[in-house]
């Protein structure tokens, strides 16, 4: 769908180290094909079929209910827990699909970790919580181990010194960074978010984008939001689900923000619905 020349839907501003990446080319780590999730008889995901490159941050937006987290927890497995879910098609990571039956889920969620839209650090010191991601994959985790994973979640500052008090004294942003701190300790690949800034506050959320943007260096990002400046702001590729559970669009971010093919995402976009 054309816009009017130089009239973006939604500024993409982006970072330097955004450009940076941009500049990289795509190398597909992981692949949804012709993937199908049902809950019960009902489709949550239909036909979804999409590539995330390596290194980048892929978005994933749309309107309540279209099956954003169900795609979220398909690539690592967490619907296994929901008795009726039921996936059908492919999820290719690095080659080998995911519900092959060779697949041990627990070593897939070492290398594809996750953090949820609330910040849910165990009620233990924060050197147990980051400890934890080490030692739930059979790893013992050393003093370097907390504060290299401390440090990548740009939380190290904060709390040197005060290691052993409960993860529950800190902030929800210092909570959340906690969590990603413990998701990161094992040195996964990629890193899945699920709306991680939609319960802090403005400043709080900021620090987790600008910390999100450092991620992509080290990890694949695919990261849920309801917030489509952010998606703007911190995302390489994003993909637009609609009602149904359907993939309309997928592509770099800048085009689907300022020159999307589809009007549904325009529409989806400028507020007409959704
Ligand atoms: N455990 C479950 N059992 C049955 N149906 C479910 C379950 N989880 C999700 N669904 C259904 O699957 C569809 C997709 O849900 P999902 O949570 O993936 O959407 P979403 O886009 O992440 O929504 P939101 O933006 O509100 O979080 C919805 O119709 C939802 O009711």
């Amino acid at each position: 769908m054309a816009t009017k020349e130089n009239e973006p839907l939604i500024s993409t501003e982006v970072s330097s180290s955004e450009t940076e990446r941009s500049a990289r080319p795509d190398e597909t780590v992981l692949a949804a094909r012709d993937l199908d999730v049902y809950y019960g008889d009902e489709p949550a995901l239909q036909d979804v079929s999409i590539e995330v490159p390596e290194h980048k941050v892929t978005a994933i937006i749309g309107p309540s209910g279209c099956g954003k987290s169900t795609f979220l927890r398909s690539i690592n497995r967490m619907n296994d827990l929901i008795d009726v879910c039921r996936v059908e098609g492919e999820l290719v990571f690095r080659g080998k699909d995911v519900y092959d039956e060779d697949v041990d889920p627990v070593a897939l969620r070492r290398t594809v970790g996750m953090v949820f839209q609330k910040p849910n650090p165990f009620p233990k010191s924060i050197r147990d919580n980051v400890s934890y991601g080490l030692e739930v994959q059979g790893q013992s985790a050393t003093d370097e181990d907390v504060e290299q994973a401390l440090r990548g979640a740009a939380l190290w500052d904060e709390v040197e010194g005060k290691l052993d008090s409960s993860g529950l004294d800190l902030s929800g942003g210092q909570q959340q960074r906690l969590c990603i701190a413990r998701a990161i300790a094992p040195d996964p690949e990629v890193l899945l978010m699920d709306e991680p800034t939609s319960a802090l506050d403005p400043v709080a959320a900021s620090k987790i984008e600008d910390l999100i943007d450092e991620l992509a260096r080290d990890y694949t990002v695919v990261i849920v939001t309801h917030n489509m400046q952010q998606a703007a702001r911190i995302s390489d590729k994003t993909a637009v689900f609609l009602t149904g559970g359907k993939l309309v669009e997928f592509d770099d971010t800048t085009k689907i923000f300022e020159n999307p093919e589809h009007r549904e995402v325009e529409d989806y976009i400028t507020g007409k619905f959704g």
